[in-house]
Parts: C-alpha cells; sequence; structure tokens
C-alpha cells in the first residue's frame, strides 16, 4: 500500500449532484497524468462530509469502475452515524477497495475509549484493513503516542493518515510502530515528513501536482535531500497561491482549465467569482 494517494476531487454540478463524466476524467488525470500509485475516495477533498450516503457509494462505484487495478483505492467511510460508517465500510470492501480509512469521531468530545470503539465497531464488520484517518485541525480530535498504540494493537489497523505539523510526535510514532503505515498529510510538509522515513502521502494538490509530489518522495528516499528540497520550495510557491485563492474551488479550477470536468464544489463550500478563477488560471500558467 505504500506510495502517493491523491485525495480525490469530485465534480459536481450546479445542483449538487454528481457529475460522473467529471468524476471519470479526474480518475483518469490522475492516473495517466499524475501518475500517483493511488486514489483516496471520499476524503475532505472529495467534499465527503457535505454528502448523501448515496452519493458516497455512487463515487465509490464510478472510481472503481473507472479505475480498475490501475492504482490502489482507498476508501473513506468515518462518519458520525456508525451504522453508516459501517454500511459504507461493507459496500467498498465488497467493491474491492483495497483498503478503508475512517476519520476520527468528531463535533462531539468523544474520549479515548469511545474512539476506539468506534473503529472496532467498524473492523468487526468487514473483512479489510483501516487506515486511521487523524487531522486534528478538523475534527479538534488530538491522540497521543499510547493512543495510537491502542489502536494498533488491532492488526487489521494497518496505519495512519497523519495530517499535522507535529513531526516530534510522526517521528515517535515511526520508531515505535516500524510495521504500520504512515501517511503524510500535508503536502507542504511532503519533505520533512519523507525525511523521517514515511510510508507515502496522501494530498489534495497531488489532484494537479501528483508528479512534483511524487519526486519529492523519492528524491527523499534517496537521499537526495538538496534536489528535494528545490521540488519542495516549487511546490509550496504553488500551494501558497492555491491556499491564498481558496483550496477546493481553485484546484478544480486549474484542473478545468487543463480540460478536465471537475465541476463546482458543493454548497455551502463556495466556487470562486470571475476574478478567482483568473487568478487560478495565472497559478496554473505560472507554476504547471
Ligand atoms: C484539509 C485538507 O484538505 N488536507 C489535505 C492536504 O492535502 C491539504 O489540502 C494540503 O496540504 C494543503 O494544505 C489532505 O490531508 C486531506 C486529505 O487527504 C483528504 O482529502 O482527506
Amino acid at each position: 500500500m505504500n506510495g502517493l494517494y491523491t485525495a480525490l476531487m469530485c465534480s459536481f454540478d450546479e445542483k449538487g449532484n454528481v457529475n460522473e463524466k467529471g468524476l471519470r476524467e479526474i480518475v483518469r488525470h490522475n492516473i495517466d497524468v499524475q501518475q500517483v500509485d493511488g486514489l483516496y475516495v471520499n476524503g475532505s477533498t472529495g467534499e465527503n462530509f457535505l454528502i448523501s450516503k448515496e452519493q458516497k457509494k455512487q463515487i465509490f462505484d464510478v472510481v472503481n469502475n473507472e479505475a480498475g487495478n490501475d492504482v490502489k483505492l482507498i476508501a473513506q467511510v468515518g462518519a458520525l452515524d456508525l451504522d453508516e460508517a459501517v454500511e459504507l465500510a461493507t459496500y467498498a470492501t465488497d467493491l474491492g477497495y483495497n483498503a478503508i480509512s475512517a476519520v476520527t469521531p468528531f463535533y462531539y468530545k468523544f474520549d479515548f475509549e469511545e474512539i476506539k470503539d468506534y473503529y472496532n465497531t467498524i473492523l468487526d464488520s468487514v473483512d479489510n484493513d483501516l487506515i486511521i484517518y487523524s487531522i486534528p485541525a478538523l475534527t479538534g480530535v488530538n491522540m497521543n503516542l499510547e493512543q495510537f498504540g491502542e489502536l494498533f494493537k488491532n492488526e487489521k489497523v494497518i496505519g495512519v493518515k497523519f495530517t499535522a505539523p507535529d513531526f516530534f510526535l510522526l517521528e515517535r510514532i515511526r520508531h515505535a510502530y516500524p510495521n504500520k503505515l504512515i501517511f503524510s498529510g500535508f503536502d507542504e510538509m511532503l519533505l520533512s515528513a519523507s525525511v523521517l522515513n514515511v510510508d507515502g502521502a496522501i494530498g489534495s494538490t497531488f489532484n494537479v501536482n501528483g508528479r512534483r509530489a511524487k519526486q519529492i518522495y523519492e528524491l527523499a528516499q534517496k537521499g537526495q535531500i538538496d534536489e528535494a528540497r528545490d521540488v519542495q520550495k516549487v511546490t509550496n510557491d504553488l500551494i501558497a497561491e492555491i491556499l491564498d485563492n481558496g483550496l477546493y474551488p481553485t484546484i478544480k479550477e486549474i484542473l478545468k482549465y487543463k480540460g478536465v470536468d471537475a465541476g463546482v464544489c458543493r454548497k455551502p463550500m463556495k466556487s470562486l467569482d470571475p476574478e478567482g478563477v483568473t487568478n487560478a488560471q495565472h497559478i496554473a500558467d505560472k507554476h504547471l
């Protein structure tokens, strides 16, 4: 399962429906042009927390059908409705997804026993491996080394998508659990995470900048740190401007500019105004 996974965007039309043709184009662009090793489906970048259970299943279907066996597929199934998480985990597993992933339960202040029960409930119901999706900045859930260790005791928990700027904790997890997979979640910090020997990365900007991300990761693995730093610098020039203009709408606009029918974002996320669209096109001309 090692490697670089795009946190896949989804194409929606103005009414919020999944645009299947556009989604297929995004999948193909990531596989054929960005040449990533896998796709992380229905994560934050896929606007997962803005869509219905039926749409999540539809997206799992379309991506699986378009990608076939070309790349590895991870299905993010985490949901506050645990029954829904179990249903989605079963659904994606039956489709043949290589692994599932689940965001830590959020909004209510769940204690660690509740978080552990959430993961074990999902895992008891499916014959598949799971990658914890930890993103404290969005969920407010901060787990420490011992708590990751508790979750890792379940052999079906094969790793973590670590989206936090905490390199002390990342190093401690790497050292303590050499056999678990760690995927770096912040694209702008990929080199720093790669130096700590992560097993791969999952990122939103890989939808448009996957080839450079792969270069950073591979150069770091070969110990060519100066070269990797140069590519991270160019990458961060791009990411800084994307973040400034609005993360997901700008990535969608860049995809559209490159001929990929990426659609618009689901409300309440807003789409770009005409100035934002022009900015996105300038960003693409300048950096891609
Ligand atoms: C909140 C968010 O979108 N985080 C991204 C990053 O790729 C992030 O967009 C990027 O590093 C820019 O900050 C990923 O960690 C998210 C992700 O993998 C997902 O879509 O689930």
